[in-house]
């Protein structure tokens, strides 16, 4: 049995034989060339036998039914009469044009009115077959009862879309013989027939004829005829005959009368719920991606499908969509992932391998490729802009017939995932939140396929290989497509055959392009096909015998899946809710939906909680600051106050140990406390360093202030004449304070004593200072915490305070730095004062109290010194910085020679004066930085600061006598 071949021939076809003259239809026909060629032949014997590439095996080559060599060889026509017709709705989108035979251009219709259109070309058409004429007239009338009575889901009975009244003609078998045919009819029942032919409407063809790239008027063009009206193409040429399908578009017919007659119903039932696939097919160059994509300025079918998509989502307020879309390519029998491609670049740019995409199939999803990246989608441009993206990557290349030809099988695959709305009460919000029905999730998934086109072997070697898997892949679809027709049999006869087992017989794995088309061939979905062609021959490079073959070969395999391809499609079953198997991302979606606002709300009681525990916190906080402030404040105050007080009362002292006045009351009374020392310095040395350290500080306020003394020397008059304590000198404080006046009652110690006691003072001047630093370090932090709260909450900060602050308190450390510096220093000039009066004063020592206690070395020592301790007593001003040695304790007047108490008494009072001067020296520059004001009791200023410390500056009055 010889069996024409779908893919290219690759030897020159022998000269095409004469068609044999049809009376009827060539008569009526005029402007019709009478073919050369003298003997019409059956398809069989007009194309030579198939020789197989070396990428084509025999055995994929589909096969054609042969007509009875004796049978007459008039041409069947299409069986598709039977299908309904879809609706012209072109006349709001774009031209729709009458029949346009290639050799005679007949008079557009474009400007009447579509029916009027219809009915005359309906009369006017041109038929030269009178069993074409009759079968029409005869299917007309069954396409109309069906569309009343049995509508198929793509028929015009669709309610969205008003159906106007099929004009198809008479369906008939092109390649399939009448007896037949007619064998097939009988063996199926009635309901049989009523089911297929009810299927058959779930099944379109449609053929678009590409126009020339440069109209001439050859031949074998002259020999075509295409009839956009009677959805009819008919070729006069050798291998003569008419073909219907449901549509054929002319070489006018735009992309939006394509996609209203082709696909629009298909993708409003995939709205629906049903599955539903759109494939383009034909020779490499025919226009398949022209219609399926379009251009910029006419869309094809994918972007007026996904524009449709949304509209319907518009128009069906019950239900809630969800549409996610994944994009593939079959390239050399490799699936690329085209969405996953643009992202996956490696670290240097280049793209990275993918990961390799297998077909698998279950019993829910059927066959399906996995891994797959799917994008949700939510309007219509984000959409496209999906798809663009995978068509960037998809694989073109310029061949012979075409300047971007489609190297690979391209699917757009959208998955509608729907569920319905329940009518609720309630504002618009709350029902869009709400109003969901627990159940029901319908999937469905629109594939719209590109295919590349059947071309001839190459002379590039790539191109070869691609294109003999391209060949290998559509020879493979149009052998499943041709054995279906057997399937179609026996699912007549035994409905209830296991569609897996019907499947094994169908070589559905031979190729990744049938495999992925298994659901929707099988009949599992609706099925929509556009087979391009082009007439003329004009531009390609294919001669014109071989290219009028192919277009033959397409209209031949369009003719087939009329024919063959049964779809039984369902709507979709809806899952239900929480079925653990079901893809339904809506459902999941919905569920994590609940379950994050349900989260959301506990978040929004807690932080509320959380934030009014917080505040509350912080309140807590800022006022233990300030309270920490406060009490630092308050200790800072007291300790001033303290040191202040300590202070003064050691000028106090001071005044009354040293008797420093004017004139003679203060040499009375430094004889007075010379003889006091010496009785006492060694009675209680500790208490008497202290107040002699106090001494020291006071002692040229009351040098300079001889009112004072008088008043402070008042205030000692009750007092024993040996222990001097003021108790009420100082009033605020005194009760906290050892005011003592000094160990040897008269206010005077030892010098070591007084060494000590300035290091207690230079103690208390440490811990000031650390107590000072510590509030200024919690100064800095919670300004810092302050600073950045005012940023936190928006505010301005004034940072010049806080740089003031900071300024404030470094000179502050400063200040009492250089004070403690001066201490140092005089503690230093102590030191060593101390250390020359002891020498000098070893011989006093010796012989009246010291002669038991004092050590021998210290006694050797004294001894040594002793004659020099003269030397510098008879020349005080030899050592006038050294005060010490005239600091020594005054000898008592028993044991004291009269010259040599002169002499003493002299120097004591010289060096005295020296180191009240000095010391007044530093107690002035103090007094100028401290701001004190020392008054007594009537006011008369004691001590007169700066004001530069005003904050603890403090009046003291003295008690009145
Ligand atoms: N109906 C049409 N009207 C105008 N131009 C068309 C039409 N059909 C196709 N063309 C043009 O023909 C050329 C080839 O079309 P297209 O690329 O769509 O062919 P194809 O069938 O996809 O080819 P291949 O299989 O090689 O990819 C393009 O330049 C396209 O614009």
């Amino acid at each position: 049995m010889s069996r024409p071949s779908i893919g290219p021939p690759d030897t020159p076809l022998p000269s095409l034989p004469k068609t044999r003259p049809r009376k009827s239809s060539v008569s009526s026909i005029t402007s019709l060339p009478t073919p050369s060629t003298t003997t019409a032949r059956a398809v069989s014997s007009s194309l030579p036998k198939p020789k197989p590439t070396s990428a084509i095996s025999t055995s994929s080559i589909p096969t054609v039914n042969t007509p009875n060599p004796s049978a007459p060889s008039l041409r069947k026509t299409v069986s598709i009469g039977a299908f309904p017709k879809p609706p012209s709705i072109a006349a709001s989108r774009g031209a729709s044009h009458p029949p346009s035979p290639l050799s005679a251009g007949s008079p557009s219709a474009e400007q009447a009115p579509p029916k009027q259109r219809l009915s005359s070309g309906a009369r006017g058409v041109p038929v030269r077959d009178s069993s074409l004429k009759s079968n029409g007239s005869r299917l007309s009338s069954r396409s109309a009862s069906r569309t009343h009575g049995s509508p198929s889901l793509l028929n015009g009975s669709d309610r969205s879309i008003p159906a106007l009244p099929s004009s198809s003609p008479s369906p008939r078998e092109s390649y399939m013989d009448d007896g037949e045919e007619e064998a097939r009819g009988r063996k199926m029942s009635n309901d049989d027939t009523a089911n297929s032919e009810k299927n058959k409407g779930n099944v379109l063809v449609s053929v678009r004829v590409r126009p020339d790239a440069a109209k001439q008027d050859n031949k074998s063009d002259l020999e075509w005829m295409v009839d956009g009206r009677r959805s009819l193409v008919s070729y006069k040429g050798r291998e003569g005959g008419e073909y219907i399908y449901d549509n054929v578009f002319t070489t006018h017919d735009n992309n939006y009368k394509v996609y209203d007659s082709a696909a629009k119903r298909l993708v409003r039932r995939v709205m629906e719920g049903y599955h539903g696939t759109v494939f383009a097919y034909g020779m490499t160059g025919t226009g398949k991606t022209f219609s399926m994509q379009g251009t910029a300025t006419s869309p094809g079918v994918i972007p007026l499908a996904i524009t449709d998509i949304f509209s319907f989502i518009r128009e069906t307020p019950h239900r809630e969509f969800l549409l996610r879309v994944s994009y593939l390519e079959i390239y050399n029998e490799k699936i690329n992932d085209l969405l996953a491609a643009s992202t996956m670049t490696g670290p240097n740019g280049q793209p990275q391998p993918q990961e390799e995409i297998k077909l698998r199939e279950d019993s829910k999803r059927g066959v399906y490729a996995t891994p797959l990246k799917e994008e949700i989608v939510q309007s219509p441009t984000q959409l496209l802009r999906v798809i663009a993206r995978g068509d960037q990557a998809r694989r073109v290349a310029g061949t012979q017939f075409n300047a971007r030809s489609s190297r690979s099988h391209a699917v757009v695959q959208i998955v509608v995932e729907s569920r319905e709305r329940q009518p609720g009460a309630g504002s618009m919000q709350e029902n869009k939140r709400q109003a969901i029905t627990p159940g029901g999730v319908r999937v469905s998934t629109l594939s719209l396929i590109d295919l590349a086109g059947s071309e001839r072997a190459a002379e590039n070697k790539e191109r070869r290989t691609e294109g003999a898997h391209i060949n290998k892949s559509l020879l493979t679809l149009g052998t499943v497509i041709a054995r279906l027709s057997g399937e179609k049999d026996k699912q007549g006869k035994d409905k209830t055959a296991n569609t897996t087992e019907k499947d094994k017989h169908l070589p559905y794995r031979d190729s990744k392009l049938t495999r992925l088309l298994q659901g929707a061939l099988s009949g599992g979905a609706l099925v929509s096909i556009l087979c391009t062609i082009q007439i003329g021959s004009t531009g390609s490079v294919a001669t014109a015998s071989s290219h009028t073959g192919e277009t033959l070969n397409t209209l031949k395999f369009a003719s087939r899946a009329k024919n063959n391809i049964v779809s039984h499609a369902k709507k979709a079953e809806e899952a239900q809710a929480g079925d653990p198997n079901s893809r339904a991302l809506l459902d999941k979606y919905r569920n994590e939906i609940a379950d994050l606002r349900k989260q959301l709300e506990l978040q929004n009681t807690k932080t509320a909680a959380e934030k009014d525990e917080e505040e509350e916190k912080a309140r807590e906080l800022e006022a233990e600051q300030r309270h920490e402030e406060q009490m630092l404040e308050m200790q800072l105050a007291r300790t001033a106050l303290k040191e202040r007080i300590e202070h003064l009362n050691r000028l106090i002292l001071s005044s009354k140990s040293l008797g420093v006045n004017s004139g003679r009351s203060f040499s009375s009374l430094s004889m007075q406390r010379g003889s006091m020392m010496s009785q006492m310095s060694f009675q209680d040395p500790l208490r008497s360093a202290r107040s002699s350290a106090a001494t020291l500080d006071a002692y040229p306020m009351m040098m300079n202030r001889n009112s004072s003394v008088a008043s402070f020397r008042s205030s000692f008059r009750d007092s024993s004449a040996t222990t001097h304590t003021i108790t009420g000198a100082v009033t605020e404080a005194g009760s906290e304070e050892d005011l003592s006046l000094g160990d040897n009652g008269d206010g005077t110690a030892t010098l070591s004593a007084q060494v000590r006691s300035l290091q207690a003072d230079l103690a208390d001047k440490n811990r000031y200072i650390s107590t000072l630093e510590k509030r200024l370090l919690q100064a800095r932090r919670s300004s810092h915490s302050r600073v950045s709260m005012s940023f936190a909450r928006g505010g301005n900060v004034a940072e010049g305070s806080t740089e003031e602050l900071f300024k404030e308190k470094d000179t502050e450390i400063a200040d009492l730095r250089a004070r403690l510096d001066d201490k140092d220093k005089m503690m230093a000039a102590l030191r060593s004062a101390a250390r020359k009066r002891d020498i000098a004063d070893l011989p006093t020592l010796d012989t009246t109290h010291m002669s038991s206690t004092t050590p021998p070395d210290l006694s050797r020592r004294s001894s040594r010194h002793r004659s020099n301790g003269s030397n510098n007593s008879s020349n005080p001003k030899a050592s006038p910085m050294s005060p010490v040695s005239v600091l020594a304790p005054v000898p008592p007047p028993s044991t004291a020679t009269g010259a040599g108490a002169d002499r003493r008494k002299k120097s004591v009072d010289e060096v005295t004066k020296m180191l009240d001067e000095l010391i007044d020296q530093k107690i002035h520059a103090e007094r100028v930085d401290s701001g004190i004001v020392v008054r007594n009791s009537q006011g008369a200023t004691l001590g007169v600061g700066g004001g530069k410390r005003q904050s603890i500056s403090r009046v003291v009055s003295s008690p009145t006598t």
